[in-house]
Order: C-alpha cells, then structure tokens, then sequence
C-alpha cells in the first residue's frame, strides 16, 4: 500500500549541467524512507549525482528520463553499472530500451512518495510529464519550459500535439503548481502554471494553436550539435554505441 504524505513536501533538489546542455536533474525523495529518484540524469554529470545521493543518504530506486533527449546521452546507463538495484524508466511511446515503461495515469512510487505520468507529447511522440503526489509541483521535460516549450521539429514533434498536451494536461494544473523544466538557457529555474498560464509568450495569454503553429514555423533553431550521437544512444538507455 502507498501512504501518500501529502502534508510533507517531497524532498527535491535541481541539479544542473552547465557543460553545454543546460539540462536540469532532479533529485526527489522520501524524506522518511530515503528512496529517491533521478529524473533526467546527464552522463557527463552521473558522479556528481551519486555523490548528492550518497551524501543526503538515499537509496536510488529509479532512474527517469522524460523523453529520448537530442542534446545530450541520458546518464541512466552509466547509473545502472554504478547501482545495479537502479531500474530505468522511461514512456512506452518513446520506443527507446529501459527496465520499465511506463503510459498516461501510471504512478511511479518510491517510498510514500510517488510521481504521476502525464501524457505530454509534442516535442516528441514520447514525451511525458511527471506531476507530484500533493501537485505541488511537476517536471515539465521539454514540453513546457520556463516562458517558452519545446521545439517541435524532430523526432515525431508535432505543434499541433504539444499545444494540445501543455492545455489539456498541464495548464489544468493548480495555478500554484510548481514548474521545474528539463532546460532553461537563461538561468531560470522554475516557474509555475499560472505564470506561464498567463504570460508563456508562445502558449499562454490566450494564444490558440493556429497562433502556436505559426509560431514554431517560425523558429528555424539549429538542431543540437549532438543530436546525431544522442538520440541513437538514448534510444539504447544511453548505451553508446558500438562499433
Ligand atoms: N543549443 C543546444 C540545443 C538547443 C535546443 O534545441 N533545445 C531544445 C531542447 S533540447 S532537445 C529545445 O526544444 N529548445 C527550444 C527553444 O526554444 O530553444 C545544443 O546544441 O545542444
Ligand atoms: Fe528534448
């Protein structure tokens, strides 16, 4: 039986990659049984993860990635052959390698704690969201990002699906609810639902999604410098290639 503790907050720290990808890691846990996991693990930044896990004396239960990443190699593969225990997780949708998959509605418990799956696709076919047991706050992936969201022009991205997944599934979140994103490229680190409700320049202040659409058309972004290597080896739950 899950106990949800819904009157303690989660504990969670934001950890961040300024090695180029300017990714955000979260680190949650069970403040009474010490489970925890982490969510968008960086390779490059797996020894710093462990040593936060080790010195706030947690056990690492799963390792969570919200999609197939195109910028940079998830660390879940490098966290399984540090901590065999480790499951990784990641959406069926995204058809990429991990212990366990998971869909819309899905809880991912550990301890008393546990995440919601939400459904989020758009930047990708596989994209999901993942919204705390009290709502006080939910990881965004690329899906919504601090005045802003994901660019739609690969991997299965669709503006039409994005627009659809940020209204019907996260903006119908409490207002309060906390948004922490899997990037910020201006050293933002959170925001919440109604802000971006309000004043997200590209999905909020009453945009519609003919708006959005043309929007996204008209970004003309250069693809992540290493998205070749990335996202075959994310697909493989961050295996690299070999030859
Ligand atoms: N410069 C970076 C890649 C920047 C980028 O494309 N970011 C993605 C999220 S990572 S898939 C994105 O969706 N950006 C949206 C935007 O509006 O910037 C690199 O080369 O790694
Ligand atoms: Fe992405």
């Amino acid at each position: 039986m899950t106990i949800v503790r819904a009157d303690q907050p989660m504990g969670l720290k934001q950890l961040f990659d300024e090695t180029g990808s300017s990714t955000y890691t979260y680190l949650l846990w069970d403040t009474e049984t010490k489970d925890c996991v982490l969510v968008d693990p960086v390779d490059v930044k797996v020894d710093r993860d462990l040593k936060e896990v080790e010195e706030l004396g947690l056990n690492l239960i799963y390792g969570i990635n919200t999609h197939a990443h195109a910028d940079h190699i998830t660390g879940t593969h490098l966290l399984k052959q540090q901590v065999p225990t480790m499951k990784s997780i990641i959406s069926a949708a995204s058809q990429a390698k991990a212990d366990l998959t998971v869909a819309n509605g899905d809880r991912i418990v550990f301890g008393n704690r546990s995440l919601v799956v939400k459904s989020t696709p758009g930047h990708t076919e596989g994209c999901v969201s993942f919204v705390a047991d009290d709502e006080s706050f939910v990881l965004t992936g690329d899906a919504l990002l601090i005045q802003g969201c994901g660019r739609t022009d690969f991997q299965g991205g669709s503006a039409e699906h994005l627009y659809q997944s940020v209204h019907s599934q996260l903006f119908s979140l409490p207002k309060s609810t906390i948004v922490y994103p899997a990037h910020d490229y201006k050293s933002r680190t959170q925001s919440s639902i109604g802000a971006e409700l309000e004043s997200n320049p590209r999905l909020g202040g009453g945009k519609t999604q003919d708006d959005f659409v043309e929007i996204m058309a008209g970004l003309d972004l250069a693809y992540p410098k290493k998205i070749d290597v990335a996202v075959p080896a994310n697909m493989r739950c961050g295996v690299p290639d070999v030859e």
